[in-house]
């Protein structure tokens, strides 16, 4: 698995993110999201992926076994390289993402891995408790869900830093731990609630960082991604 940090393409046109790709002259790997997909349908993840680019296709598939199954048959014909779904689903979800995900993989074609969020990393312990009913603390919640997504034969989770290193203590070093809520030192945190640094990331046990507004936000977006892989890789 590409280890680059994954840049989240959180745009609402076609016409932006190639605008935006258009300035780097280097492979990258990049997230499309809900954003993106649901405004210009799957002829972006193809567009994207014939620039030369990775792609994690984010959808947190989060329904009935029986459709999750059948939604990811669908997807497994993008040849994206990473996917996901809501832990919160459940194991027999999971399991049916997993299957479905295998059957619709295209033969001498890799299959993507696929990957379930734990708790959103705009979520803190307290709302956890109070909207959720959770009486867990957060880390003890997301490290449920890991175990949980491990027991399903996933191949990792969706977390913050904070929670990366337990879970590789409990599922293996193997096992993913894709962190999003990343902001370099001082930036803005906007939405999230639990966050870290590039560098931050990689000393708590992250396998993956997932960089939106820290790079497409900012005043010169291919020196903020340096900025940030440096750090990640140093
Ligand atoms: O699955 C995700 O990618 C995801 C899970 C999560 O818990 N938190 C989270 O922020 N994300 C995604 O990661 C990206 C973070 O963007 P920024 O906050 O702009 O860096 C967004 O595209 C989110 O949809």
């Amino acid at each position: 698995m590409n280890t680059k940090p994954i840049i989240a393409l959180d745009f609402p046109t076609e016409e932006r993110v190639l605008t935006f790709l258009q300035q780097y002259n280097e492979p990258l790997f990049v997230k499309i999201g809900m954003e993106l997909y649901m405004q210009e349908g799957p002829q972006i993840v193809e567009k994207v992926k014939a620039l030369g680019h990775d792609v994690f296709l984010d959808l947190k598939l989060h329904d009935i076994p029986n459709t999750v199954k059948s939604a990811m048959k669908g997807l497994a014909k993008l040849g994206v390289d990473l996917v996901n779904v809501h832990a919160a689903g459940g194991r027999a979800m999971m399991e049916g993402a997993l299957e479905g995900l295998e059957a619709g993989t295209p033969a001498g074609q890799r299959r993507a891995a696929l990957i379930a969020v734990t708790q959103l990393t705009s979520t803190t312990e307290q709302q956890m408790q109070q909207e959720q009913h959770i009486n867990l603390s957060l880390q003890d919640s997301v490290l449920h869900y890991a175990k949980l997504t491990h027991t399903a034969g996933l191949n990792g989770v969706v977390c913050s830093v904070h929670e990366a290193r337990a879970i590789a203590d409990v599922c293996g070093e193997d096992f993913l731990r894709v962190t999003p809520g990343i902001r370099m030192l001082g930036g803005d945190a906007h939405d999230q609630k639990r966050i870290a640094t590039p560098d931050g990331a990689k000393q708590d046990g992250s396998t993956q960082i997932v960089v939106g507004r820290a790079i497409t936000g900012a005043q010169d977006p291919v020196a903020a991604y340096h900025e940030v892989l440096k750090l990640w890789e140093a």
